[in-house]
């Protein structure tokens, strides 16, 4: 266009400067100029003077119409009004007006150049978050004028591409003339103002000055900008002149699409807002189950079972699951992985029991590993629940704590396609030949729950084990809300190396669920006992239908808190390895139909387990790590409900809260004890057997002193269990036996008595 503009007014110029030489040439002028130039070369110097001058000004008015459309925009996009006003009462004449008058002269030909990468439309980042202003005003993406021009003109033309060229519509000539479809084909509509067919063009062109066709509207130029291709885009093309009056009409059109399409974003933007704040608190998408290519009764048992719409990991990673792929799945606690995984499960036994023929052993479709008894019971009733239509497919576990021969009749005798299993108990089936390796050779499908627990040093060489009597040509799914970056890099043990990765958490975003409120306290040691007391009864009070978990550091530090409780006339029940495995699933059960109640465990509640609508979690002392701490946590605000958590710290346990500064915890406020309640607890411990107390210091040590994290000599972890001794009342801290105080590496450690 420039070029275009320049040549009408260099032929103006050439033809003033012709009639001049004439006139000369006719004797009327001097044939010399000032500075004794002949005419000719005096000819050129003012051609180009008048070239540069041009230039210069377009150049200029080129940038006050970039910077008036800039200020236009933002004015649109500014969330203060003022700013807009401001824009639309100064000056002589209104921005738009100006921006009217400007593109009279620059909507022509090549003012797409306007546009491009470097100095081309406004762009507000929406990641900007640092000023409110900027975060109200901003928009996903930038308001890309050309292709909202582009879009306006041919609709059907729009390509999404980034390439420039394509995103502009243009057409080399080499594409047109070569047959990927007619030029007319090709070439956007409103293009054909500027970029003509040979048709239409060649009557144009012969009404031009044949002798000035370099400059004449069937110029050829590259396409694009030079500023925007710069070397990249050498075809070239013909353009021609618009309709004036065509692009008046057009350009008022096109501003008003842009104030349309701006406001439309920011609706987009306000709702997508809206749909954030919502989401954030609750798990369930758009996507239903009726929809989603699994079986019809399986979708039937969903519906009684109120389950509609899939979770947002059930949505993230069905798809995927139910092709057959290999996935690692991330998601928050309590968003309903288990159903993610077991609907492809489910899939996958159907599919294999209508195809598999006749075998001699019964086959095992589908295997699911998880770490603890209580959440393999719970998945296995799941997976029932999601087979309720579902003829002739049978679920069942094999965990500890039952006897080895129950197992094994049981095996035999009800149907077995989906298999649910703790690895040490399924090792031992595997190992004593009872015939469970030839079934699982049927293996379709391995599922690890809680994979980054199963590949930790206390489950991989079991699981590795496990994998290895598995058929290599399987599914595997690895679920959990935690994946720290080793167990990625370990997951390969289990998954194929093309697996997909699914986090529905997202990068930096917050690994636990938004509607529990954090807090920390940091107390002596000493005064934990009665804290915890403390709180439990300040909840009670404010919570009628209280649902409490505590999670103690060991077995027997979570039987010790129980009875002190329990002595405190407490509404208690605990939940701990120790105890039988009945006993276990006697409380598990009855803590999961309750209200009223609190439960007292040590980490083998941790995990997976769906205690629906507890209310608050403490943590007593530091966790394992800071997936621990996150599934700890994830026992409360299941399902995008409200919940609390609060982790109870001795000073020296502070190092902990950098593993979990991301993290929204703010500091409890320091209770109030009165002392009659202290004189209480402290008379309720005296009643507690020292065994007990023995049991608890014996565990604590034996805990703190695994945690290598802690970084502390053993003398003073020594010093520290021996404190804990004092606060449970023992006189003097248990001995230890010299076997135990080797193997932990206690023995002659200052302040470790050994038995004799
Ligand atoms: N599509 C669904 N619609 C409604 N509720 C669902 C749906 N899917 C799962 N749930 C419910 O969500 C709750 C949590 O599910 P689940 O125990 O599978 O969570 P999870 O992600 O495995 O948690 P964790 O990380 O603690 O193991 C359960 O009560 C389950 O019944």
């Amino acid at each position: 266009m420039w070029r275009s503009a320049i040549s009408e007014r260099q032929r103006a110029f050439s033809k003033l400067l012709f009639a001049f030489t004439v006139s000369c040439n006719m004797g009327g002028g001097p044939r010399t100029f000032p500075g004794g130039v002949n005419k000719w070369k005096w000819k050129r110097m003012h051609e180009k003077r008048a070239r540069d001058k041009e230039k210069r000004l377009l150049e200029h008015e080129k940038q006050i119409y970039q910077a008036r459309i800039r200020s236009h925009i933002r004015s649109h996009l500014a969330p203060d009004n003022s700013t807009a006003t401001a824009a639309t009462t100064h000056g002589p004449i209104s921005p738009t007006d100006h921006i009217r008058a400007l593109a009279n002269r620059f909507m022509k030909e090549g003012a797409e150049d306007l546009w491009n990468n470097d100095d081309g439309p406004l762009t507000v980042s929406s990641s900007s978050c640092s000023s409110p202003t900027r975060q109200q005003g901003s928009i996903e993406a930038p308001v890309d004028l050309r292709k909202l021009i582009q879009e306006k003109r041919n609709p059907n033309s729009m390509n999404s591409s980034g390439n420039f060229g394509q995103r502009r519509g243009y057409h080399s000539v080499s594409e047109v003339n070569s047959g990927v479809g007619s030029s007319k084909k090709l070439a956007p509509a409103g293009r054909r103002r500027f970029w003509r067919n040979d048709s239409t063009s060649s009557s144009e062109s012969e009404s031009e000055d044949e002798n000035d066709s370099r400059v004449n509207n069937w110029d050829v130029r590259k396409m694009g900008s030079n500023a925007s291709l710069r070397k990249h885009d050498l075809k070239r093309e013909r353009r021609v002149m618009p309709k004036p009056y065509d692009e008046e009409a057009d350009f008022a059109e096109q501003v008003e699409l842009i104030k349309y399409e701006i406001n439309k974003r920011k609706l987009k933007q306000k709702e997508m807002e809206e749909y954030r704040v919502e989401d954030q608190e609750s798990i369930l998408t758009q996507s239903r189950f009726d929809e989603c290519g699994i079986s019809p009764l399986t979708v039937k048992a969903l519906s009684s079972a109120g389950y509609i719409h899939l979770t947002r990991v059930q949505e993230a990673s069905l798809s995927v699951c139910l092709e057959g792929k290999d996935a690692l799945v991330k998601a928050k606690t309590g968003t309903g992985k288990s159903a993610a995984f077991l609907l492809p499960a489910i899939e996958t036994v159907l599919k294999a029991m209508n195809s598999k023929s006749r075998q001699n052993v019964p086959p095992i479709f589908v295997l699911i590993l998880c770490p603890t008894r209580e959440l393999a019971s719970q998945i296995a009733a799941e997976a029932k629940a999601l087979l309720k239509y579902q003829d002739g497919i049978g679920v069942q576990t094999l965990v500890g704590g039952v006897r080895f021969k129950v197992d094994q009749k049981r095996l035999e005798s009800d149907p077995c396609q989906i298999l649910v299993a703790t690895p040490g108990r399924l090792l031992d089936h595997i190992e004593n030949k009872s015939g469970l390796s030839v079934r699982l050779m049927s293996l379709q499908m391995l599922v690890l729950d809680e994979a980054d627990h199963l590949l930790d040093l206390g489950f991989r060489k079991d699981v590795e084990k496990i994998v290895d009597c598995v058929p290599r040509q399987r599914q595997s799914l690895m679920f959990s809300a935690t994946i720290p970056k080793e167990v990625r890099r370990v997951s390969q043990l289990v998954l194929k190396r093309e697996h997909a990765y699914i986090d529905t958490v997202g990068m930096g975003c917050l690994e636990t669920p938004v509607k529990v409120k954090q807090s920390f306290l940091i107390a002596p040691q000493e005064s934990h006992f009665q804290i915890v007391h403390h709180i439990l009864k300040e909840h009670v009070m404010q919570t009628p239908d209280y649902k409490v978990i505590i999670f103690c550091v060991a077995g027997m530090v979570t039987s010790l808190m129980y009875q002190l409780l329990r002595e405190m006339k407490m509404n208690v029940r605990e939940l701990h390895s120790r105890k039988p495995q009945l006993y276990r699933t006697r409380i598990s059960d009855e803590f999961r139909e309750s209200k009223q109640l609190i439960l007292v465990s040590s980490d083998v509640s941790s995990r997976g387990m769906n205690y629906p609508d507890v209310t608050l979690v403490i943590q007593v002392g530091i966790p394992s790590d800071r997936e621990q701490y996150i599934h700890r946590l994830g026992r409360t605000g299941r399902e995008g409900k409200e919940g609390e958590g609060i982790l109870l710290i001795a000073p020296w346990e502070e190092y902990f809260l950098d593993e979990i500064k991301d993290l929204p915890l703010e500091r409890f406020p320091f209770p109030d004890i009165d002392p009659q309640t202290k004189l209480k607890i402290e008379h309720s411990m005296g009643k507690i057997d020292s065994d007990v107390k023995e049991a608890a210091y014996h565990a604590w040590l034996g805990y703190y002193n695994s945690i290598r994290e802690i970084g502390r000599e053993k003398s003073t972890i020594a010093e520290l269990a021996n404190r804990f001794s004092a606060s449970i009342g023992l006189q003097r801290p248990p001995a230890l036996f010299r076997k135990t105080a080797l193997k932990m590496g206690l023995k002659d450690i200052p302040g470790i008595r050994i038995r004799r």
